[in-house]
């Protein structure tokens, strides 16, 4: 059911910080850093796949999900969500039922086998596709889901994610200039202002995070 609460965009961000440290999701290691999808190493890893594990969280993050993209798309905007593989698909199944929406997923990859499909479920040509995922570092996955969606001959101008980095120069730029807006809940820098307030971290991890924050590309492991 369409959510019809609206809390201000701080508070979302804020809450859905403090829901990803209260689970565990966020994890920060500056001795041993994570790698990531791009290749790039960091001491931030954030396991927003967590997430639906815990039904209220997930239901409250789902419902901050659909009125943001409501707010910042419109409420008519999408005929179709679609999840990115493998994170993206299940937060796209709870988005599209809260938009009364057919739901479809696409693969990183072709299958390989049987219709060698990347696009799942039915989508078809001018239909208006919102892709879902559960977070944009530097947006480099969102490109090539985006790409699938628009060779099947549907428009795709939009992604939503619960995080988004927000510390890498001209992702938003990107995306914007690939024609796809960006919708998120929280960034980085809300995870640090909530674990500050929390005293969630010990000063040490802090320091060495906001350092990573501050200059992601500069950034060595401790
Ligand atoms: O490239 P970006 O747009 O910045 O987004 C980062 C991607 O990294 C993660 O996926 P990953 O490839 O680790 O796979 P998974 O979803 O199968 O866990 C995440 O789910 C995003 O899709
Ligand atoms: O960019 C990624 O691959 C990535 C970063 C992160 O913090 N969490 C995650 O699941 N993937």
């Amino acid at each position: 059911m369409i959510p019809t609460s609206f809390p201000p965009k701080e508070e979302i961000a804020r809450l859905t910080a403090s829901m990803l440290i209260e689970i565990g999701a966020i994890d920060f290691n500056a001795r041993e850093p994570f790698t990531h999808a791009s290749g790039k190493q960091a001491p931030t890893y954030v396991d927003c796949r967590k997430l639906i594990s815990y039904p209220r969280i997930r239901a409250t993050l789902m419902d901050f999900l659909t009125v943001s993209i409501m707010r910042e798309a419109g409420f008519e905007a999408f005929d179709n969500i679609a999840g990115g593989e493998t994170a993206g698909i299940p937060f796209s199944a709870f988005v599209a039922e809260r938009m009364a929406l057919p739901m479809t997923y696409v693969r990183k990859k072709p299958k390989g086998y049987g219709r060698n499909a990347r696009i799942e479920g039915v989508m078809t040509e001018g239909q208006r596709v919102l892709l879902v995922e559960d977070l944009t570092t530097d947006g480099g996955s969102k490109l090539s889901f985006v790409d699938a969606i628009r060779d099947t001959g549907a428009t795709c101008n939009a992604t939503a994610v619960i995080f988004f980095y927000g510390i890498f120069d001209g992702v938003e730029k990107t995306l914007a200039d690939h024609g796809v807006q960006l919708i998120s809940l929280c960034t980085w820098w809300d995870v640090l202002a909530e674990a500050k307030a929390r005293g969630a971290y010990d000063t040490e991890t802090l320091t060495a995070v906001e350092a990573y924050l501050n200059d992601p590309t500069g950034w060595k492991p401790s």
